[in-house]
């Protein structure tokens, strides 16, 4: 049955809801060691504590001199970051030092060598207690928990738990997420055109899927038939080739499987259908927002979870920044994402019962929208930093909250 555009469907549920819905239902892998170089993207599954003394000497700050007490200091030395010698200065001595070495024992400060005077093998300068010294210890203690467990890894956490000394960390496994790309239309070279549609969907994801922290598995291009997409979503998971540039491998390893299109009411849209002879537990079905009605998520019988993206480019995008995102981050094992909020100067019109997602750019002034958001397009987007989430009611919204179109961006303000 048809049903007018501007009332809002009965099963459909609130943007907020199907998020939470869509974080709720995947269950993340148990905890893993993992080499340094195979933990990025991973999160943290115990806290990171440090097996010693940060840094485990005084080192000094700068290149310059150590001296000890009051000047002139007659240059007994050189100490380089590489030296492990074991030296003393007496009062009146100095050595000359680099940057990262070991302070000598008795030094009472270093002094730069831009503020020194230097005469044959004596030096004199402005010294002060403690100065360009860098204390054992002062990043962190032996066994000091420095970050706490749920951090993601990346490049400063890893280059944090090196400096620690560590070699391996526990961590939760990044979740594999695969996708399925429908539509007879579709073509993947050239213009769209009468009976032809560019695949947009099949480009945009590898990106967003590695940058929500998830492991890419196979992009797969199916024919709009029933049988193709109950087969791939089947427990071994042989989706047919299509597409021109799919990777090998099938399905069965994904944790998480979207598939674009096929997720609307017409004759060519499979998806509900297959779920429910594949005996799925559909959680989400239909959201209160506008692009992006029509999306889904399920739970099949052996646990993976699929995403229904609807087939209008911004609804797929909108969809996967909404409950796409949800349920990669419950994977990963981290909270739903929190979401900063921010001013629209001008404000913008809200839908009376739906959640609209309008493209903005994030400017001093506010969330500014840059137009070109209609379901079919990605223009606005793809100049936008994010969505706006703009709550239903009756007039217009001044302030909003933000879906990074950056999923992997560190979150802040939220
Ligand atoms: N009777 C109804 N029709 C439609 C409804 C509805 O509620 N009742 N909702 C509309 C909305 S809103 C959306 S969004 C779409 C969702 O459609 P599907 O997910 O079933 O996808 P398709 O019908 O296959 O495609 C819709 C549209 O998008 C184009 N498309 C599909 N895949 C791609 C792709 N990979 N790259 C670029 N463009 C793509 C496709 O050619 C169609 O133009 O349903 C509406 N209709
Ligand atoms: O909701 Mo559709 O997803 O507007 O384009």
């Amino acid at each position: 049955m048809t049903q007018p555009n501007d009332l809002p469907r009965r099963d459909h549920v609130s943007w907020d809801a199907a998020r939470r819905v869509a974080h709720l239902v995947g269950r993340p892998q148990p905890a893993v060691s993992r080499a340094l170089a195979d933990a990025a993207g991973c999160v943290l599954a115990s806290p990171l504590v440090s097996p010693a003394a940060v840094p485990p000497v005084d080192r000094s700050a700068m290149d310059g001199y150590a001296i000890r007490g009051p000047g002139p200091w007659r240059v007994i030395a050189h100490v380089a970051a590489d030296s492990a010698a074991s030296i003393e200065l007496a009062d009146g001595q100095a050595c000359s030092i680099t940057t990262g070495a070991a302070v000598p024992a008795g030094a009472t400060s270093v002094i730069r060598d831009e503020d020194i005077e230097l005469d044959g093998h004596w030096v004199r300068g402005p010294s002060a207690p403690g100065k360009h010294i860098r204390r054992a210890g002062e990043e962190c203690q032996a066994g000091e928990v420095v970050l706490p467990a749920g951090v993601v890894v990346d490049g400063p956490v890893l280059g944090l738990a090196a400096s620690l000394g560590l070699n391996r960390l526990t961590v939760i496994p990044q979740p594999v997420v695969a996708a399925l790309i429908t539509g007879d239309e579709l073509v993947h070279q050239g213009t769209s055109g009468p009976g032809r549609v560019r695949d947009a969907i099949g480009p945009m994801l590898p990106d967003l899927i590695t940058r929500a922290g998830a492991r890419l598995g196979p992009i797969q291009h199916l024919p709009d038939t029933r049988t193709a997409l109950a087969e791939a979503l089947s427990p071994t998971g042989r989706p047919r080739a299509g597409g021109p540039t799919e990777p090998a491998g099938g399905l069965s390893g994904a944790d998480l499987i979207l598939v674009s299109g096929s997720s609307a009411a017409g004759p060519a849209d499979h998806l509900r259908a297959v779920l429910s002879e594949l005996g799925a537990e559909l959680v989400v079905d239909g959201v209160d927002c506008r692009p992006g009605h029509p999306q889904a998520v399920a739970r099949l019988g052996d646990g993976r979870l699929v995403v229904g993206l609807p087939g209008n480019p911004l609804a797929a995008l909108s969809a996967f920044l909404t409950v796409g995102v949800a349920a990669i981050s419950r994977l990963r094992g981290l909270p739903l994402p929190a979401l900063a909020v921010a001013a629209i100067p001008g404000g913008v019109a809200c839908h009376p019962h739906s959640t609209r997602l309008v493209p903005v750019r994030v400017t001093g002034q506010g969330a500014v929208p840059v137009g070109h958001g209609g379901s079919a397009m990605l223009r606005g987007a793809a100049g936008a930093d994010a969505l706006a989430v703009v709550e239903p009611g009756p007039a217009e919204a001044i302030a909003a909250r933000l879906l990074p179109l950056d999923p992997g961006a560190r979150p802040w303000g939220g």
